[in-house]
């Protein structure tokens, strides 16, 4: 079993280093990589109240075309709450921290890509929640997420009581794996990192270079495996050694690539 301490949201408006001009980016040669809660949507208090704005939509779904597809969401969501979210939008993604891969829309991801958590494990960490009101559980089946947002003060009761369930079940492969007001429990077995290796093998993805966007821990194990694509990767709302730019917040993340599909529409090249 594995431990991580918890990130902050720390945003600070001192920018160390620049955010890329959308003009950098190839969008004939790249693959976008988004991670969604803390870089493409602002935060909420619960994992259901966060707003997708319509404009968002749009801009996904043209930069999807523009780059023949290879456009991806890579979230620690589950594929179905992906979809609920930018409904109609169907985009290619890996969710669950890559517990799920679907390289291209209409396609399923491999039941079998995973196991479930351990039933045993599970009925323990639920029982978590009984720390107080405002802790909240998200069952993924592969995983389980114990959400304290609305209940702050109880995040190191929290993440205590996980710890200690976890250290209960050391033949279990599995990891703690921390997050912005949450912590998670999933098999070790993947991370966002390993999917992203999978899917940059695969068409469309394939001989593009990978450029991904992510705020949290999750996402600080994608940054090293991009320069063998040819990538890059840049953070939100706090520097990461291995990323090559920061934004500080999603709204600039929002922008930044309304302005990328704004200077290479997809009936010519580069502005
Ligand atoms: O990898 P991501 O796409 O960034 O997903 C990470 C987790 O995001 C969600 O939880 C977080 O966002 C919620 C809505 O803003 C917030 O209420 C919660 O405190 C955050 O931890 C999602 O619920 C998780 O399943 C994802 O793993
Ligand atoms: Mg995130």
């Amino acid at each position: 079993m594995t431990t991580e301490t918890t990130t902050t949201e720390t945003t600070t408006t001192e920018t160390t280093t620049p955010v890329p001009p959308a003009a950098w980016i190839d969008l004939d040669q790249a693959a976008l990589l988004l991670d969604i809660d803390g870089t493409l949507l602002d935060f909420a208090a619960t994992p259901r109240e966060v707003w997708v704005p319509p404009e968002l939509r749009r801009t996904l779904q043209g930069l999807l075309h523009r780059t023949d597809g290879a456009l991806a969401l890579v979230s620690g969501r589950a594929l179905a709450d992906l979809d609920l979210l930018f409904a109609p939008l169907e985009l290619p993604a890996i969710g669950g921290h890559g517990a799920e891969l679907r390289p291209a829309p209409g396609q399923l991801s491999d039941p079998n890509r995973t196991l479930g958590l351990d039933p045993r494990l599970k009925r323990k960490l639920a029982a978590v929640a009984e720390i107080g009101p405002g802790v909240l559980l998200e069952d993924k089946g592969y995983s389980l997420a114990i959400h304290f947002r609305l209940a702050p003060d109880k995040g190191d009761a929290v993440q205590d009581a996980v710890a200690a369930v976890c250290a209960g079940f050391p033949e279990l492969p599995v990891e703690v794996m921390p997050g912005k007001a949450v912590v998670e429990v999933k098999p070790r077995a993947f991370d966002k990192a390993t999917a992203v290796v999978e899917l940059m093998r695969l068409p469309p993805f394939a001989g593009r270079r990978p450029v991904f966007v992510g705020d949290d821990v999750t996402d600080e194990r994608v940054f090293p495996v991009l320069p063998s694509f040819g990538g890059v990767g840049f953070s939100v709302g706090r520097d990461i050694d291995t990323a090559a730019g920061r934004f500080d917040r999603p709204a600039d993340v929002r922008d930044w690539l309304s302005g990328l599909l704004a200077r290479q529409p997809a009936t010519g090249g580069p502005a």
